[in-house]
């Protein structure tokens, strides 16, 4: 199957395609989604901060406007990433998702890190450059593990005080310098639930966009110890029975996939598919 969309890096002076526009308040949408004819919403008033060409959507160029701020646009409204990745079209997400990457990368680079000055993108690249320095800066990508640890029947999950209520998710944190992505599995498990654990097995990776994890998930199996939840990051961590499960994330989460992958082999059902 050919993907709808792909990433490309566009001539901003070329007319016409599409575009989407993203303040600080989220993505512009109305009744036909968040993709809006172009010309027509650079025709709006918007305080415009940049724009990037980024990519194709069923061969149709994609542009995404950053604003400064949210414009009142007649008959639309604006809603967070999150929103759309719970209830919106799958592709539609991933544009979005890829959008806010670059939006948040370019905003965040306009200066450079090493002597202050302003920083111009590259053409045909994406990059931001400083001239005197010769340093290019890259979207970043922050590699985070993601693990669902298993005893037989029993998996371990946890609660972070920023959760919605009631949920339980696998356990995650972000790859420190110097680590190994088992390293970091290791000391994560030990460092939130004071957990030992063996038989590490990739599974499967996710790009999450929030703001720009790459979540490398791997199911392992308990190897000692008790569980001791960290302060502040945990608020509760529990074994639970596969049969008697609390609230779990979103269907379309890495996190959700490794729990749903787990018990489908205990219980002998089908295995679930990861969203791209
Ligand atoms: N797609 C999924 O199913 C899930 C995704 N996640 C994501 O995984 C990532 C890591 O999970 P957490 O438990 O929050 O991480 P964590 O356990 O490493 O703790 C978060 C703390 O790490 C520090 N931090 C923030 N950004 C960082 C960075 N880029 N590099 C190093 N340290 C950083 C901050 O002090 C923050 O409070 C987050 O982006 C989270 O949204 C978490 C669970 C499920
Ligand atoms: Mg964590
Ligand atoms: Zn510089």
């Amino acid at each position: 199957m050919t993907s709808r969309w792909t990433t490309a890096v566009l001539d901003t002076d070329q007319p016409g395609g599409w575009a989407v526009a993203r303040s600080p308040e989220g993505f512009l949408f109305d009744d036909n989604g968040a993709l809006f004819p172009r010309e027509w919403l650079k025709r709006q008033d918007l305080s415009m901060l940049a724009e990037h060409g980024i990519g194709h959507l069923d061969g149709e160029p994609v542009y995404l406007l950053e604003l400064r701020s949210p414009a009142a646009v007649p008959g639309c409204n604006w809603k967070g990433l999150r929103a759309f990745m719970l209830d919106g079209d799958h592709t539609v997400y991933k544009v979005l998702g890829y959008a806010a990457q670059i939006g948040t990368w370019a905003r965040e680079h306009r200066f450079c890190g090493n002597c202050g000055q302003a920083m111009t993108q590259v053409p045909r690249e994406r990059a931001m450059y400083c001239q005197p320095c010769e340093l290019r800066s890259y979207p970043r990508i922050s590699p985070s593990m993601i693990v669902l640890v298993t005893r037989g029947d029993e998996v371990l999950l946890a609660r972070s005080p920023r959760f919605v209520s009631g949920v339980y998710s696998t356990l995650a944190g972000f790859a420190e310098p110097g680590e190994s992505a088992e390293d970091c599995l290791i000391r994560e498990v030990r460092e939130e639930v004071r957990i030992e654990v063996k038989n590490i097995q990739y599974m499967g990776s996710q790009c999450w966009p929030f703001p720009h994890s790459m979540m490398l998930g791997f199911h392992a199996e308990y190897a000692g110890g008790e569980i001791v939840c960290q302060e502040d990051e945990i608020e509760d961590a529990q074994w639970f029975n596969v049969h008697e499960l609390p609230p779990l994330p979103a269907s379309r989460s890495i996190a959700r996939y490794l729990i749903d992958v787990y018990v489908a082999r205990r219980l002998g059902h089908a295995e679930p598919v990861l969203p791209g």
